[in-house]
């Protein structure tokens, strides 16, 4: 047998990330949004490493280049990140090398200041600035000269930055002169050697070097794909509701409720278009089967009346082609989701693979079911949970008929205008066809997304990120104390993000937690304020903003819950008598709308708390991504200005009874404060975007945030107030 090698460079480099099984599928990422990269690069001896990212436009342009700073002492990691302004398969690379330049900073700052070598020292200095010099002259007198940089490996080769542009050569003059400047600083036999030794590591020298660095023994990583998709697969404001309970309407005299349709439920749209949501998602909306029809309260019984799940999908008026007769026609559907539209919303449907026993397949294609030995089809289960209406699937007794025409389905709602689907329990279908599904139904859609509602083992919900679902319901909702939440907020924002979208639901039909049911309205608030903020992705079933919290007895489920029977919500009454947190929810998706920090999630921070119930967590935007920046034409980008940068902190008591106290211990390199955003006391100012006050904060600041009053502070660090 013979065995691989590890294949090391020159330069090892190992362990990149963003990186899906090594690389083979490309890691998840959306237009804009921060990716942070990482690698572990180390060498042999003493000398000062470099490492960059380079980012690749799907035409195989270079457009960012970021050195990347290392991290913790002694681990060899190093972290930067790169932001791609496109769709489509980009891919990075890592590039480490040896730099003589920071080699001799540490080198002769020791050495100097020891009175070793200390000619030697500044000698070196000399050569090594002189070098950087003719580099820059070279480049400003021939741009294109060094444009195969990538192939210029050999030792003790001097390899400068790639860039090449026009707009780099202009300023290259300004960088030569610069250079010069320093190099006669260190040859200045009448200063002292360690004014000399300061003209060679001055600020702005520091920063050219590290713009163009002086690069040996380069090795790159090899290239790895990010797959960059819309926006809205990443960031986007989830709303739920029942269209046949949108405008149902009571009849007391006989007791039962017309239902809703689209036609009513598309003036919904705008209660829910006002909150700020971007995504409106209904539970199925085909025709419901009569066989086994789940009565109120997931009784076994329905009566005439009772309405049935949703989920229970097919009868005689169709399968999921069909829409219920109660709810319209095809023109009802579009112009629901025209209206969707217009005050920019998008429609999300439900995909559920399942059959009530009277859908069409079940007598058009038995061989799609599972039949036992007694001729019967067993119902479908999620345990514990018994779904005696329907029946699964079988997928591997008819693949190929049961891949087409689930194929065909999506791209009929496709055709009528939906791009989003919440996938129903994928995890008890084969990932194989979840891979195939998706893969090919974005090669001609990109556009089309998926939601994975899948609360099962972690190595299947990361499978099914991993197999292309865009985003994926998560255990959020019952991460509740500050600790679960610490240890929670960190995996999916540092460890998962490459293959996992979380997509924090606050509420849905089928989860109603003990946290909400015992927790009073302030319940509702600190969740609310903890999944708008903490990850771009959130959702709240329709009577959350009203707190719902009555549950069936023994179950994590509403009572009278709508998923079997028609339900009547009186939104204005309820803002009235107090008992609606609109404003509140309204506010924050008002928040994340202005404020870019909130966009991402790899950027999430945590900060310290002293007491045991409050979390802190901190989320900083630049303007601009790091690094030199070049346009898709080769131009390079200017500099960000750091008025630009959005830093957002939330602290949230999750003790919703009782008022928390404490200091909270901001980590400042995560905010990454600017001179120019100190006060003379050298603290910075907090808007808090909740209440309208200004504080004045460091790195320690006390709190006090009582659940009744105020559970939560989001503050947004105000920038550039030295004008
Ligand atoms: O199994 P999950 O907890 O992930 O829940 C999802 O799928 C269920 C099956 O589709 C669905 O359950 C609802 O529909 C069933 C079929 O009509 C019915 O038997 C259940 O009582 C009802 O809750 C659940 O809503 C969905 O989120």
């Amino acid at each position: 047998m013979s065995y691989g090698k590890a294949d090391y460079g020159r330069i090892p480099v190992t362990e990149v990330q963003p990186a899906i099984d090594g690389g083979k599928v490309p890691a998840k990422a959306f237009v804009g949004e921060e990716i942070t990269v990482s690698a572990v690069a180390f060498r042999e001896g003493h000398d000062q490493l470099g490492v960059s990212a380079v980012l690749y436009d799907p035409h195989g342009r270079e457009r960012q280049r970021v050195r990347l700073r290392p991290g913790t002492p002694g681990l060899d990691q190093w972290h930067g990140s790169v932001r791609p302004d496109g769709e489509g398969v980009w891919e990075f690379e890592i590039e480490a090398w040896d730099s003589p330049y920071d080699t001799w900073v540490h080198d002769a700052g020791v050495k100097i200041a020891a009175g070793v070598d200390v000619d030697l020292m500044l000698q070196e200095g000399i050569k090594l600035l002189s070098t950087a010099a003719d580099d820059a002259a070279s480049y400003a007198a021939e741009p294109a000269l060094n444009k195969g940089a990538a192939a210029l490996e050999a030792l003790s080769k001097f390899v400068g930055n790639k860039q090449s542009t026009p707009e780099s050569a202009a300023l290259l003059p300004r960088h030569e002169a610069t250079l010069r400047e320093a190099v006669q600083g260190l040859s200045d036999t009448t200063r002292e050697p360690l004014d000399r030794y300061a003209a060679g590591v001055a600020p702005e020298i520091k920063s050219l070097m590290d713009e163009r660095p002086l690069r040996r023994l380069v090795t790159y990583s090899g290239k790895f794909p990010l797959n960059v998709e819309r926006v809205a697969a990443g960031h986007a404001a989830w709303y739920e509701f029942f269209p046949r309970s949108e405008g149902a309407v009571f009849n007391q005299e006989t007791g039962t409720f017309t239902s809703g349709n689209f036609r009513t439920a598309a003036k919904s749209l705008d209660r829910v278009a006002d909150m700020g949501f971007n995504v409106i998602y209904m539970p199925p909306i085909h025709p419901i089967g009569r066989a086994h029809r789940k009565g109120p309260n997931n009784t076994l019984n329905a009566g005439e009346f009772d309405p049935g799940s949703p989920w229970a999908i097919g009868s005689p008026d169709g399968g999921h082609d069909a829409i219920h007769p109660e709810l319209g026609t095809v023109e009802d559907f579009e112009a629901f989701v025209a209206r969707a539209h217009e005050l920019g919303l998008e429609v999300a449907l439900d995909l559920a693979l399942q059959a009530s026993p009277d859908h069409p397949w079940v007598t058009e294609h038995p061989e799609w079911f599972t039949t036992r030995v007694d001729g019967t089809i067993a119902y479908a289960e999620n345990p514990p949970k018994k779904y005696q209406d329907i029946f699964p699937i079988n997928f591997d007794n008819d693949p190929k008929g049961i891949y087409k025409e689930v194929l065909r389905i999506v791209k009929l709602w496709i055709d009528r205008g939906v791009k989003i689907f919440r996938v129903d329990n994928p995890h008890t279908k084969p990932l194989q066809f979840w891979e195939w599904l998706i893969r090919k139904v974005n090669k001609d859609h990109p556009e089309v997304l998926f939601l994975a509602e899948a609360f099962t083992r972690p190595a299947m919900m990361g499978a099914l990120g991993k197999a292309g679902f865009q985003q994926s319901y998560t255990y959020f909702t019952w991460r509740n104390t500050k600790e679960e939440l610490y240890e929670y907020l960190q995996h999916v924002s540092q460890e998962s993000p490459a293959y996992f979208r979380p997509n924090f639901w606050v509420n849905t039909p089928d989860i109603l937690t003990e946290y909400l049911q015992y927790g009073g309205q302030a319940a509702f608030k600190i969740r609310a304020i903890l999944a708008a903020t903490a990850t771009p992705l959130w959702g709240m079933y329709a009577g959350y903003e009203l707190c719902e919290h009555v549950a069936r007895p023994g179950a994590e489920e509403y009572i009278d819950n709508e998923k079997y029977e028609f339900k009547n919500r009186d939104f204005a009454a309820a803002e009235a008598e107090g008992r609606s947190i609109i404003p509140l929810i309204r506010r924050l998706n008002e928040i994340r709308a202005a404020h870019p920090a909130l966009g991402d999630l790899r950027t999430l921070r945590l900060h310290d708390t002293s007491d045991d119930a409050t979390v802190a967590f901190s989320k900083t935007r630049h303007a601009q991504p790091h690094g030199v920046l070049t346009d898709a034409s080769g131009v390079v980008v200017p500099a960000e200005k750091s008025s630009d940068i959005d830093t957002v902190i939330v602290l949230v008591n999750t003790d919703s009874h009782y008022a928390r106290e404490g200091q909270v211990h901001l980590d400042l390199s995560a905010l990454d404060l600017r001179p120019e955003d100190l006060t003379d006391n050298g603290t910075f100012l907090v808007d808090d975007l909740l209440s309208g006050e200004t504080w004045e904060w460091s790195a320690e600041n006390y709190y006090r945030l009582d659940p009744h009053v105020r559970p939560a502070h989001i503050l947004s660090v105000r920038r550039g107030i030295r004008g």
